[in-house]
């Protein structure tokens, strides 16, 4: 694993008190594929990506990204290198627009925040490419008929394409993806499916924690598999998921 391109971490450990809920992870999401982290509940694969997301420092091990340690950097430094994230809990700015708060996701890579901190205008290219990125999000994610709704007036199914939208909109290199079909319908998570893996194909990284075994099996290129804070199997999609031992390890789940 040399951990050039997309997402890698290497002995990842992290204790809670007595538990180690990370126990010497290694794991790698190239560029252009999707990769999915199953196990049953407790096996540490939310912790895990904490770790990777820079929302939790590991006690031991590192996090590299497109080859750079990024172990010590926080979760914004990693998000304006490309590393972006969802939740499992969603956290869209209720009051605001659907437009707008895709609109955040673009700016928060463009330069936005901080040029608006800063108290400098915005460059004409950059408030161009913040624009693209907005529509193409929302057009992607089939928001624009709800563009200008507050987000608080959206269902979970539709508030939840619109986190992926932000995501989306700041073109990350890296999506991290925290169960991101909950709460979708049938026709939702045909769509989301057909994003991501238009995302892999333009050469994005994608790592999917999932509980949906099925879509694991539609939507992954590579699987791993964890158990009590281990990785137990990792390898094809199609292999991992018909191996019996990995549905032991699942905790028929
Ligand atoms: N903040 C915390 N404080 C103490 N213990 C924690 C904390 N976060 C996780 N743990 C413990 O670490 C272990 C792994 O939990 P984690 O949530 O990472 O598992 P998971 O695989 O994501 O589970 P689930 O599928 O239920 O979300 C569990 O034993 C959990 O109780």
């Amino acid at each position: 694993m040399t951990g050039a391109g997309g997402l890698a971490a290497h002995g990842v450990v992290r204790r809670y008190g007595g538990i180690t809920a990370v126990d010497g992870v290694d794991l790698a999401a190239p560029p252009g594929r999707v990769t999915a982290l199953i196990g049953p509940n407790g096996a540490g694969k939310s912790t895990l990506f904490d770790c990777l997301a820079g929302t939790v420092r590991p006690d031991a091990g590192r996090v590299l990204l497109a080859g750079r340690d990024v172990t010590a950097l926080p979760d914004h430094a990693r998000a304006r290198l490309g590393l972006l994230r969802t939740f499992q809990q969603i956290a869209a700015f209720q009051s605001l627009t659907v437009a707008e708060n895709v609109r955040i996701g673009a700016e928060q890579v463009h330069g936005g925040l901080a040029r608006g901190l800063l108290g400098l205008p915005p460059g004409e290219g950059r408030q161009r490419t913040v624009q693209e990125n907005t529509e193409r999000a929302l057009r992607l994610l089939d928001l624009r008929p709800v563009r200008d709704w507050p987000a608080d007036r959206l269902p979970t199914g539709a508030l939840r394409l619109l986190e992926l939208a932000r995501a989306l909109a700041a073109a990350p290199h890296v999506l991290l993806l925290d169960e991101p079909a909950a709460g979708l319908d049938q026709a939702q998570t045909a769509r989301l499916t057909g994003v991501l893996r238009a995302l892999a194909a333009e050469g994005t990284a994608l790592l999917v924690v999932e509980h949906d075994v099925d879509l694991v099996a539609e939507l992954a290129d590579t699987v791993y598999v964890m158990a009590a804070g281990k990785v137990v199997a990792h390898g094809p999609a199609a292999r991992v998921l018909a191996d019996p031992e990995v549905a032991a390890a699942w905790g028929a789940a």
